[in-house]
């Protein structure tokens, strides 16, 4: 099923919550909203799945009106699953009971309850621990209960909020593998909420970065990272650097820059104009090398281990910033770098 939310608007005392949010999820898409801590990404979720009214806009599910100015269906009208970062579990019924319980109120027969239990319990690695209750497991384990029993729900539509959060790393990646066979097999619409950058871009067919209530930016995750919008979208996505520089040209999408003592070729958007610009340039985008053939040269500020390669910031005259660049090798504070540049995003103005 599609969702569609028209310009909603949610407020609690004076604060805008959500203001003006409008977004369309295709049917079968894995959508992810990705913002961070009081953005407003679990209201949205309540607001969809109708435990929350709305106080502006419209919700569509499949086209039909779910919520509306004087419209409010209730959660149960609306044919959603939903995973919550607190779980709602039954306490009173087993991790089993619990899965099973959608499967029962669908009518389903008993060996299919029993059979469809069993595998979504596989599936999140809890079946030793079918018989306890909720209150006896770990929180990491409870959310892969709450997991397993949308799972079994087999809805169309399932809203998952931060449904990894409390996992294991090693869990975690596992999960995000069952999930997303999950979804490839159900071809469930899924809006899936994090504030896990990393777990958006494994997961996400299109990621929308809510930001204090708005909707900055929804694409793919290539774009997010490659084509930011703005600074807030470049900046709480991936790593890098954002100087200012001067466009002296460009045209069709490429941009002609000067910064400091180099001039380069980076991608824009149609209507770039000649003047001052703010560049992102990903580690990606640069390349440490001798002075021979270097664009840039910088003296290194601070540099940190990363696991398999050392982030280094290097000060270079001419920039307002430093730039963040990826080295082999551990360089010594203060070591002169030449660098060379292959691409970069110029932001929108
Ligand atoms: N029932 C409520 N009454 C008043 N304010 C609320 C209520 N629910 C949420 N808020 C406020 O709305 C804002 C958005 O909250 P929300 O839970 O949607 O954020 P979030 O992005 O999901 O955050 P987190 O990642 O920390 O869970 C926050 O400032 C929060 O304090």
């Amino acid at each position: 099923m599609s969702i569609k939310l028209d310009q909603v608007v949610k407020v609690f005392g004076t604060q805008r919550v959500l203001d003006d949010v409008s977004l369309t999820i295709a049917e079968g898409e894995f959508f992810v909203v990705l913002g961070p801590s009081g953005c407003g990404k679990s209201t949205l979720l309540r607001l969809i799945s109708g435990l929350e009214p709305l106080d502006g806009g419209r919700i569509l599910i499949n086209g039909r009106e779910v919520a509306a100015s004087g419209l409010h269906l209730a959660p149960e009208q609306r044919g959603v699953g939903v995973v919550f970062q607190s779980y709602a579990l039954w306490p009173h019924m087993t991790v089993a009971g619990n899965v099973a319980f959608p499967l029962e109120t669908a009518g389903r027969s008993r060996s299919e309850v029993t059979r469809r239990t069993e595998e979504c319990l596989a599936t999140v690695e809890l079946t030793r621990f079918a018989d306890r209750k909720p209150a006896d497991l770990s929180g990491g384990q409870r959310q892969r209960v709450a997991l397993a029993r949308c799972l079994a729900q087999g809805a169309s539509t399932i809203l998952m909020d931060e449904p990894l959060a409390n996992l294991d790393p090693h869990l975690r990646g596992a999960m995000e593998e069952e999930l997303s066979a999950f979804h490839k097999a159900s071809a469930a619409t899924t809006l899936f909420i994090t504030h896990d950058q990393r777990e958006a871009m494994a997961l996400a067919d299109r990621i929308a970065i809510l930001w204090d209530g708005r909707l900055l930016q929804a694409d793919a995750p290539e774009v997010i990272y490659r084509r930011p919008r703005n600074r807030h979208v470049a900046g709480f996505i991936g790593q890098g650097s954002i100087v200012t520089v001067r466009v002296t040209a460009a045209e069709a999408g490429t941009a002609h820059v000067r910064l400091g003592k180099a001039g380069q070729d980076v991608a824009c958007v149609a209507d770039t104009q000649p003047g001052t610009a703010a560049l992102l340039l990903r580690p990606e985008d640069i390349e440490a090398c001798g002075d021979e053939g270097a664009q840039l040269c910088g003296r290194v500020e601070r540099s940190v281990y990363r696991g398999g390669f050392h982030e280094a910031d290097v000060a270079v005259e001419g920039l307002d910033a430093p730039l963040m660049v990826r080295l082999a090798g551990r360089p010594a504070a203060g070591e002169r770098i030449g660098l060379r540049l292959r691409s970069g995003w110029l932001l929108p103005a």
